[in-house]
């Protein structure tokens, strides 16, 4: 099977980080350039979800909101459908991940592949049975219905707009690190979760 495109959903406020948590620096590289580097083996190309002139895309094409003020990451996931229907070939999904997970598993994509139900459906990350539904498998036969749904304001919500379709979850374990255990999908929204995540870098991470 081909792989997906990769979206990195780099499109946030970061107000909790007080500047870009995509740009700010862990260990010796930009957090992003973690989550470049640990997607792009799995994905056939990789974007960025960020607004126009980010620094964050790092070279990268740069698919900002087509939606404004701010309207959430399903924003994102439509910018990156919309991306992905341009492409050649036209994939039949794309995969996302926030910028902010600079732990990702080495068979992210390969096991939510692995999990779809149906080619229409959503297929979630989760660890210890919890769902990250920013990092999923998204189909692009939904990206008509996802444009439609947030041109309420009302509708924002993630797990409100999975909940409209077929979808189905893969849990993770957390992985061994010399440092202790880690959940893959841990996020950095904060100066004190930046420096625990440093913690656990391993030296050719840094
Ligand atoms: N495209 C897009 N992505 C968003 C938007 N808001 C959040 N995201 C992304 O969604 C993911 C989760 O976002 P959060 O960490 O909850 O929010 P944030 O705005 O990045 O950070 P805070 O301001 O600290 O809440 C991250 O990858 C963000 O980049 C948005 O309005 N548009």
């Amino acid at each position: 099977m081909t792989r997906p495109p990769g979206i990195i959903l780099a499109g946030g406020l970061s107000r909790r980080m007080g500047e870009n948590k995509a740009t700010v620096l862990l260990g010796r590289k930009m957090m992003i350039r973690h989550v470049v580097e640990r997607l792009a083996p799995q994905v056939s190309s990789l974007a960025v979800n960020a607004p126009e002139g980010a620094d964050a895309a790092l070279g990268l094409p740069l698919v900002p909101d087509t939606i404004s003020g701010h309207p959430g990451p399903l924003a994102g996931v439509l910018a990156g459908l919309r991306h992905a229907e341009n492409l050649m070939p036209k994939p039949r999904h794309i995969v996302t991940a926030p910028a902010d997970t600079p732990f990702l598993p080495p068979d992210l994509v390969e096991r939510l592949e692995a999990a779809l139900p149906a080619d229409d459906a959503i297929v979630v990350a989760s660890s210890a049975g919890r769902w990250h539904p920013v990092v999923a498998l998204w189909p692009l036969t939904l990206a008509d219905d996802l444009e439609e749904w947030l041109a309420d304001p009302g509708n924002r919500k993630l797990q409100v707009f999975i909940a409209r379709h077929t979808s189905t979850a893969v849990d993770f374990p957390p992985i061994a690190t010399k440092h202790g255990l880690l959940d893959p999908f841990y996020n950095v929204n904060t100066p004190d979760e930046l420096a625990f995540a440093k913690a656990f870098l391993e030296e050719e991470d840094g």
